[in-house]
């Protein structure tokens, strides 16, 4: 939690003025996503406030209209009644409508909020995804962005009503008696007091449980989810996940005993302060009618205006906390969208590579932010437009990491990568993935339908429906399609009403047609055959260039006799390219490579050397 706190100290730390740049990033939220409704609402208020005035005073001329008709009913009493319920109702009216706004502006906030963590989040570097600090302060982002708007329009409005319909009554006290009327606003005081006190153990119970929480919701989605059912039944685990999840929830609990002891005490002591500060004023207006400062009427007056007047204040100060508490948490919203709105401005900048003829990798280490190590040490390495180059070696050996930062998601921790004489800078890296496509080892299942699957891979030429499906052909995907009864159509994912699911294989095949379908210069195809069963596998490698003609291929696959006939095989081995050459070259070279492909096509032949042939008995 320390190394948290270190990365971003919470606000609640800040003085007054980091607090202004809060309210004023919050009200900028408000009036960016909700401008119409919100100037409702302040015309409203004003209204509002107008009516409270009103109303005291015409309480006042009631009183004194009855005291000074002494038995008899006053000339125009019902004239004043009128106008006073006349009043109420409007004030009721108008409290109502501000209600009904203050949950659309909610919903206008929180939609906007939420779009910008949402769009941020789909852009952040990838190396964030590596940080648990990120998840935490993303966690946090998309808490605030969903919640909190909602709270922070009626905090924002209810203070404003509020303040109005309290500025209406003081007015009306003031001219009844001017030092009752600069009096009762200092029972606010110990509200607002106790109300910082609660907010600030809020936000921290909050900030401090986010890791923890993000754990908790880990376990359940573990237990829930339909691509580890399988597994939690099989091991069965669910009372396992179950513990986990319990211990998690009761330390949760604890904590939430704590911060809501705290907030009811500071809540206690708070109106305990309003309410001695308002009973002070009122016998002290009981004073003022025995020494003669004020009549009866206009004491009776008097105090029933304090006691609207404390209420006013009191439903202000709520507001004002309310808004105080989301205020706290815009934090969390803005020390997230802001730092990378300026990236990606950058990127709207930054000039997309025209091309190339050949991309060098020079000199590349890579370090995984979690990681304490390199595990791309110095590469150099060149890939000409229109070649066919593979990437073989052991697990771990790097050739994924390799992959991803050709493909730009990665950028090297330190060397270069340049298409032609352009070094690829971080926003140029970004632009530059306009014209890669990647089929990745780990690759996405989207619960869309099947041409979905496949336009995917380039959003904006998704009409065309022809070469969607010549890139399922060329996935060897069209086969299965067709044979489903809704064919391209067909809705994937069980979780979704009609859907359907493939097998690993034909899922693979999407990833592979979202690939073709993207048409870019240069194609990353990371074990593209891994679930294909072996027909599939070596139709795909032999057509590989056909596949991709005038393409510039990166190939990785473990089976080394799938990448026999690339242009030139790099070996690679605990991050460093250990071999390169054609197979031929590096069969000759008797090293790593041949001993390896030796090793697998060992496996096909029987203890004689010949052929394997399972169905025959040797
Ligand atoms: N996100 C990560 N954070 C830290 N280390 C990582 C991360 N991903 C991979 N590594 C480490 O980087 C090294 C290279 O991994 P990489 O996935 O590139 O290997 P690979 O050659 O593609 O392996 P495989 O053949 O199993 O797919 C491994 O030692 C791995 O533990």
């Amino acid at each position: 939690m320390a190394l948290l706190d270190a990365v971003h100290a919470p606000v609640t730390e800040a003085g007054p003025r980091q607090l202004a740049r809060l309210v004023k990033a919050a009200l900028g939220m408000v009036w960016a996503s909700a401008r119409r409704e919100f100037s409702g609402v302040m015309v409203a208020a004003v209204l509002g406030g107008a009516g409270s005035a009103l109303q005291v005073y015409l309480t006042g001329r009631l009183v004194a209209g009855l005291t000074s008709a002494g038995t008899g009913l006053p000339a125009g009493l019902g004239v004043k009644i009128c106008a006073l319920a006349g009043v109420t109702i409007g004030l009721g009216f108008l409290a109502s409508f501000q209600r009904e706004r203050e949950r659309v502006v909610g919903e206008l906030v929180a939609r906007h909020a939420q779009t910008q963590v949402l769009e941020v989040s789909a852009q952040v570097p990838m190396e964030s995804f590596e940080e648990p600090a990120f998840y935490d302060r993303l966690q946090r982002a998309m808490v605030t962005a969903e919640i909190r708007p909602v709270q922070l329009a009626s905090g924002l409005l209810s203070t404003l009503v509020a303040t109005t319909g309290a500025l209406g009554v003081a007015v009306g006290l003031l001219t009844i008696s001017p030092l009752l009327g600069v009096l009762v606003p200092v029972a606010a005081v110990p509200l607002w007091l106790a109300a910082h006190h609660a907010n600030r153990a809020l936000y921290m119970f909050t900030f401090r449980m986010t890791h923890d929480d993000r754990t908790r919701a880990y376990v359940s989605d573990l237990m829930a989810s339909k691509e580890s059912a399988a597994e939690v039944r099989a091991f069965g685990l669910a009372s396992f996940f179950r513990a986990r999840f319990d211990r998690l929830y009761d330390a949760r609990l604890a904590a939430v005993r704590d911060v809501a002891g705290i907030r009811l005490r500071a809540s206690l002591a708070g109106g305990l302060g309003s309410g001695l500060v308002v009973g002070a004023v009122i016998l002290l207006a009981v004073r003022l009618v025995a020494t003669g400062s004020l009549s009866l009427p206009e004491a009776g007056t008097a105090i029933v205006a304090v006691a609207l007047l404390a209420q006013r204040l009191a439903a202000a100060t709520d507001g004002a906390a309310r808004l105080h508490e989301s205020t706290l948490f815009v934090e969390d919203f803005v020390t997230f969208v802001e730092p990378e709105r300026a990236r990606v401005r950058a990127v709207a900048t930054a000039r997309e590579p025209a091309g190339f003829d050949r991309i060098a990798l020079r000199d590349v280490s890579f370090r995984y932010p979690a990681g304490s190590a390199e595990v791309l040490h110095e590469i150099d390495l060149d890939l000409r437009a229109g070649e066919v180059i593979a990437l073989v070696g052991e697990n771990g050996s790097g050739k994924t990491t390799l992959a991803k930062v050709l493909a730009g998601i990665y950028q090297p921790t330190r060397g270069t990568v340049s298409w032609d004489d352009v070094v690829l800078d971080e926003p140029r890296t970004r632009a530059a993935r306009e014209q890669i496509a990647v089929a990745f080892q780990d690759f996405v299942r989207y619960r869309f339908p099947i041409a979905e699957n496949i336009t995917v891979g380039r959003p904006t030429r998704a009409d065309d429906r022809e070469a969607m499906i010549e890139a399922a052909r060329r996935a060897r995907a069209d086969r299965f399609v067709e044979q489903l009864p809704e064919g391209y159509e067909t809705q994937l994912g069980t979780q979704f009403l009609g859907g359907s699911d493939l097998s690993g294989g034909q899922w693979q095949r999407l990833a592979l047609a979202r690939a073709f379908f993207r048409d870019a210069p240069l194609i990353i195809l990371d074990e593209p055959t891994s679930a294909l069963d072996p027909r599939a596998e070596r139709e795909l490698f032999d057509d590989i260039r056909t596949l991709c003609a005038g393409r510039t291929v990166l190939l990785i696959s473990h089976r080394f006799a799938n990448v026999r006939s690339a242009d030139r095989i790099h070996v690679m081995a605990a991050g460093r390219i250990a071999e390169s050459g054609t197979h031929e070259e590096l069969l000759d070279l008797g090293g790593r490579y041949a001993e390896l492909f030796h090793l697998q096509a060992s496996t096909y032949l029987d203890p004689k050397g010949e052929p394997w042939h399972p169905l025959q008995p040797s």
